[in-house]
């Protein structure tokens, strides 16, 4: 797909903010799932730091706890072991903020976390069918108590960066698959969070199409100072990234990008 990579990318800089401020950090994390034989040990002591404005690929076969782990990151579920600790980009001028323990918090605060910190993409986007493009990126301003009128320009500014300036009042039934995916990736950058979660954002997509989101992915990620993490098994994908991360016996090794 050499033909699809942006020029931007043969040559990229780095981050604005430059890449090196932790933004995420997991120590020790564990996940044991209950069976009938007793448990099954997906995650056994994961370390792991995400820095602001790099994109890291997770990778690993199938069944090695990538989803797992990218699930605990963003808090979907909690640990049998181990932390994770975030840490917000500090305002212009302010002092770094604290660093939060993030299952310390309980189920209703974990639910604020999610939304104002982590953004996600699914491999199915899970946009929802009743509301058009704008409405679908303006929906986690709007569960973080803002209106449609203040965050509908965010919403189409970032539609239009995503190349679907003439989509913003498409339906899902009425978009393409990889719009339809594009919308996921402007919704989860919506509240600006710290850390962007991606779970195989172009499995489903034709090749073409899913090297025009690479591209994208990698720009965006450039362009402003949030973290990527994004676990696939396009070889593509992975070569675009900062850092690689293999999972294999329920650890994360680094493994030359
Ligand atoms: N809720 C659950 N209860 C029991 N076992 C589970 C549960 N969720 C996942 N598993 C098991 O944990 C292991 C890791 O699953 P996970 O989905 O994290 O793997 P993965 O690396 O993302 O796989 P793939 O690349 O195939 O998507 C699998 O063997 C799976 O069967």
């Amino acid at each position: 797909m050499a033909g699809a990579v942006h020029p931007d990318l043969l040559n990229p800089e780095p981050a604005p903010g430059g890449a090196g401020r932790t933004v995420l950090e997991a120590r020790g994390l564990g996940k044991r799932y209950p069976t009938a034989t007793g448990g099954l040990d997906v995650l056994a002591g994961v370390d792991v730091e995400v820095r602001s404005g790099e994109l890291v690929a997770v990778v690993g076969e199938s069944g090695t706890g990538k989803s797992t782990l990218l699930h605990l990151l963003g808090a979907l579920d909690r640990p049998t072991a181990g932390t994770v600790r975030y840490r917000p980009a500090p305002d212009a001028g302010a002092p770094e903020p604290p660093w939060e323990d993030v299952f310390a918090l309980n189920d209703e605060a974990l639910a604020a976390f999610r939304n104002r910190a982590i953004g996600f993409v699914f491999q199915f986007h899970h946009l929802l069918p009743e509301f058009d493009a704008v409405e679908n990126v303006a929906m986690p301003a709007l569960i973080a108590g803002g209106s449609l009128g203040g965050a509908a320009p965010r919403a189409r500014d970032l539609l239009r960066q995503l190349g679907l300036g003439d989509r913003l009042t498409h339906r899902p039934s009425q978009l393409s698959g990889g719009e339809q995916q594009r919308v996921a990736v402007a919704r989860a950058l919506m509240n600006r969070p710290g850390v962007v979660l991606m779970d195989e954002p172009s499995g489903n997509l034709d090749t073409k199409t899913a090297g025009r989101l690479h591209d994208e992915l990698r720009r965006l990620s450039r362009a402003d100072d949030q973290a990527f993490v994004i676990v696939t098994h396009n070889p593509t994908l992975a070569a675009l990234a900062d850092r690689t991360l293999t999972l294999e016996g329920g650890r994360l090794v680094e493994t030359a990008s």
